[in-house]
């Protein structure tokens, strides 16, 4: 014996209410979509049949009344009667395109704020019905209902608790959220409350001005730019509103969506590319599905290509920029910088796009990869900001442009730019490299100096930092401590290695680049300073300079300092205080 199943309207509207809709405001979102696709059922049949909705509000009471197309007694048997029944499908079952609803299921969204819910209506060919339900899961039917006109009344009694729902106010203000786009008139208690024109539909030069001032009043701020939306293959036409302030990537941009004309939702996600964070943007489509909730777009292959689709505008509008305003895009670029430059990293797309206008801080000021491009062909970076620190200044005196890759993405972006763009080349400055720039000494010069070089290597071998003197500018710098890359991470690696586990100890053995070049301090001849050194006669003097000038080197350019440093540096700072500071006679003696 096969039996039905029995439904708990209790239950359902627990579902609908607390797991399905994100608040019960959409049960006027339901009501409304309803009194449409009746209206739009009867335009099929009767293109001359009035297009109105008219909603009135009493305590506790409302009611919403169409010029739709009505329903027979026997459809409002089977329609109303069955939940997940529905008019808006065909035969087959699939949603038919031209109505809003398709699951059957909106009506009970009701008794999330009615303990009953009364229709009246009337159809062209027929007698007039009224259905009352409860939200214990009754309902009655009678055949003699009070209505000369086609169309259809639903009324709500509030359920205990729900009366803020009813109250005109905030009827409007809902009225107004999901149809103001609706091409038919509405009125709450008389009063319409809608004009039915998206913003972006306007014409002429007030347009602009228009779409300013729709997106300072529903999204709170004034746009930095508007892009024009469309996509016929969806339906779809609307407005992207460039944010005027920086935007975090990595939270998911959401956007106001009508569908059909109606409020989806004002958080719509998935629209857009991830790469779009920088817009919100308010949009109609015809063709794309809602989820059962009516609050989130389908994903499925047609929001995809529509995805797409807006994803090519918005970067048309990019390029358009980069070539008929650079101004606008550059002021654009420094409100979204770091998400772009955080989306670059992904999206070679991007990257390609924006690579031109990106800007980074160089030893000669700001400079985008395009005037760094010109002024040397090879853009030399260093990837950190203490690296930057250290260099910037003498790769300056040198001509040598250096761009600082210490911030957030630049040396990741740097790195990653020949990848994606053609002929540009992007190298990591060695700040060895710097020394081969700086001037050998003539060998009579060397040969003066050699009995003061030994005595500045005997005083740094404790630190294992090899003494090299050259003429560089700028002659105010006395001395400059120079790392090679690859021999700072051999000792690196080495001081973990002596730390780690036998295990551990192997791995990073293997590793190990067996670079023994030394660190260099570069005493620079052209230092008025060194010159007097290195004729000092007082060999004691002599040292503790050289050891004071290590220590100044080391800190300038923030390099990191170890025991021996710090105990070499505190001997060379209370020597040379002691010869500084004269001896006092004692008065007692
Ligand atoms: N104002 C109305 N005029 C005419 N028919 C209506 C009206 N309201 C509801 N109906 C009928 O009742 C059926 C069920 O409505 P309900 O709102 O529960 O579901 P739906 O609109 O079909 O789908 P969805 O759950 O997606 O909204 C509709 O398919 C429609 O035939």
């Amino acid at each position: 014996m096969s039996e039905n199943f029995q439904v708990d309207l209790q239950g359902i509207v627990d579902l609908l209410s607390n797991h399905l809709y994100s608040s019960p405001r959409v049960y006027l979102r339901e009501l409304l979509q309803n009194a449409v696709d009746a209206i739009t059922a009867r335009q099929g049949m009767d293109p001359e049949a009035p297009r109105r909705i008219d909603v009135r509000t009493a305590d506790d009471v409302l009611s919403i009344s169409d010029t739709g197309i009505g329903l027979r007694p026997d459809e409002v048997r089977e329609l109303l009667a069955t939940i997940g029944r529905s008019s808006k499908r065909d035969e087959i079952g699939f949603a038919r395109t031209e109505f809003l609803g398709q699951f059957g299921i909106g009506l009970l969204s009701a008794f999330m704020v009615a303990d009953e819910i009364e229709v009246v209506t009337q159809p062209a060919d027929g007698p007039a019905t009224r259905w009352i339900g409860t939200a214990d899961g009754r309902y009655t039917i009678a055949d003699t209902a009070d209505r000369s006109e086609v169309g259809t009344t639903v009324t709500l009694k509030a359920r205990r608790g729900a009366e803020q729902w009813y109250k005109q106010a905030t009827v409007v203000e809902l009225i107004r959220l999901f149809g103001a786009l609706l091409p038919i008139e509405i009125r709450v208690d008389g009063e319409q409350v809608t004009d039915g024109k998206a913003p972006w539909e306007g014409i002429g030069g007030a347009q602009r001005a228009d779409l300013v001032g729709y997106a300072q009043d529903k999204l709170g701020f004034t746009p930095f730019d508007v892009i024009h939306l469309n996509n016929p293959a969806a339906g779809l036409t609307g407005v992207a509103f460039v944010l005027p302030f920086a935007a975090n990537p990595a939270e998911r941009a959401t956007h106001r969506v009508y569908l059909k004309r109606m409020l989806l939702a004002e958080n719509v996600e998935g629209l857009l590319p991830d790469w779009a964070f920088f817009v919100r943007a308010v949009i109609d489509t015809s063709e794309l599905r809602p989820t059962a909730s009516r609050e989130a777009l389908f994903d499925d292959g047609n929001l995809e290509a529509t995805r797409d689709a807006l994803g090519a505008q918005l970067r048309g509008w990019l390029v358009r920029l980069g070539s008929t305003d650079p101004a606008k895009l550059d002021k654009f670029l420094a409100i979204h910088q770091l998400g772009v430059k955080a989306l670059a990293l992904h999206d070679d797309e991007m990257l390609r796009l924006v690579h031109r206008w990106l800007r980074f801080e160089t030893n000669h000021g700001r400079m985008t990869t395009a005037e760094l491009q010109e002024r040397s062909g090879e853009i030399r970076y260093v990837a950190t900001i203490e690296e930057f620190r250290q260099l910037a200044a003498v790769a300056a005196a040198q001509q040598i442009t250096v761009v600082n890759g210490g911030y957030t993405y630049d040396s990741e972006l740097l790195e990653r730019l020949p990848e994606v763009v053609p002929g540009l080349v992007t190298t990591r400055f060695d700040p060895t490299e710097l020394s081969t720039s700086f001037d050998s000494l003539d060998p009579d010069t060397e040969l003066q100096l050699r009995p003061f070089v030994q005595l500045a290597q005997d005083a740094l071998d404790s630190v294992g930092c090899e003494v090299v003197v050259r003429a560089f500018e700028p002659a105010s710098l006395p001395a400059l401590y120079l790392v090679d890359r690859s021999a700072q991470f051999a000792s690196e690696l080495r001081a973990t290695k002596d730390r780690a586990d036998a295990l551990w100890s192997e791995v990073l053995g293997a590793l190990d680049t067996h670079d023994d070049s030394r660190p260099q301090l570069v005493l620079n001849h052209r230092s008025p300073l060194v010159r007097r050194m290195a004729s000092l006669g007082d060999r004691e003097l002599a040292q503790l300079a050289v050891e004071g000038l290590y220590g100044h080197a080391l800190m300038l350019g923030y390099h990191p300092i170890s025991p021996a440093d710090s105990a070499l540096v505190n001997r060379s700072f209370l020597g040379l205080l002691d010869q500084a500071v004269p001896t006092q006679e004692d008065p007692s003696r």
